[in-house]
């Protein structure tokens, strides 16, 4: 069984089924997703309750990453992508044909695997999506660009050297100012894709750390490989095997008294 004695959330479990409205920051609901003929998400219905983590794991190809990209409809760029059910974000549905993706993508902001800066300076980085808002005035960027590093734990190894070109960082300090990026536009929600798995421990504590100080202001939802990591920073836990949602509910929960059986195969390690 997974150690659940480090996690480091202040691991509030709220019952994931049945989250209260004020509780919910976006219920999907019978979600289907096919790549062409193929089928990669059968009916997936579940609610991801506001200013927490949820994490979703389960084997390599089990529809983790494609379920996270729904969420701000960034499967929309694969031509083959076909998508039916809902996922209503403040009681409206992110698919309906009204829905800016630009607003949305604003609002749902998403870190990759690989950190990803601009080959610019972390500063230019930071504010980048507050320049292309129209934001001109220099005490409000300047502002927004050491709050969101603060808040991404790196103001203090980057704040002497602002204008540094951003590719001078380690991998670790890139993927913090990556997070930087992201919630200097202050997004509802944060999307995590593995988004340590290119990094080495240590980076990768700093910012499983990160983590659980984000969902103080955001709602964040993280895809990992790696249960320990799940079982460190999230509050709820999903776990999903070939495309379909096999048990959901508080992380504690999830990796002590899993309910089913497939859940508890995965994480005693008897396939994976
Ligand atoms: N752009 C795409 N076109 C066609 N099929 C895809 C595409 N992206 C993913 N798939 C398929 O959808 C299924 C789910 O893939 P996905 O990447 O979501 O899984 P995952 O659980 O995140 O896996 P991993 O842990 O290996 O990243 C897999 O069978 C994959 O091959």
């Amino acid at each position: 069984m997974i150690d659940m004695s480090s996690n480091l959330t202040d691991a509030i479990s709220l019952d994931v089924a049945n989250l209260s409205i004020e509780n919910t920051a976006l219920e999907i609901k019978n979600l289907d997703l096919f790549y062409g003929d193929k089928q990669a998400l059968f009916d997936i219905s579940m609610k991801i309750p506001k200013k927490q983590v949820t994490a979703f794991i389960g084997p390599s190809g089990c529809g983790k990453s494609t379920l996270l990209r729904c969420i701000n409809r960034m499967n929309d760029l694969v031509d083959i992508c076909h998508i039916t059910g809902d996922i209503n974000l403040r009681g409206k549905n992110i698919y309906d044909r009204d829905v800016d993706v630009a607003t949305l993508r604003r609002n749902v902001g998403m870190v990759f695997q690989r950190p990803n800066p601009f080959p610019k300076s972390i500063y230019e980085n930071v504010i980048y999506g507050l320049r292309l808002q129209g934001i001109k005035d220099k005490r409000h960027l300047d502002d927004a660009a050491e709050s969101s590093l603060r808040g991404a734990a790196i103001w203090d190894e980057v704040k002497d050297r602002l204008h540094d070109n951003a590719f001078g960082l380690s991998g670790g300090q890139q993927q913090r100012l990556v997070i930087a990026r992201a919630i200097a536009i202050e997004p509802e929600i944060l999307l995590l894709d593995e988004p340590t798995s290119a990094l080495d421990p240590i980076s990768t504590l700093v910012i499983e750390e990160l983590i659980s100080e984000l969902k103080k202001k955001f709602t964040v939802v993280i895809v990992t490989h790696n249960m320990q990591q799940a079982a460190r920073v999230s509050d709820h836990t999903a776990f999903m095997y070939m495309g379909k949602l096999v048990e959901y509910s508080d992380t504690n929960t999830l990796f002590t008294t899993p309910a089913k059986k497939q859940t508890e195969d995965y994480i005693t390690g008897k396939y994976g």
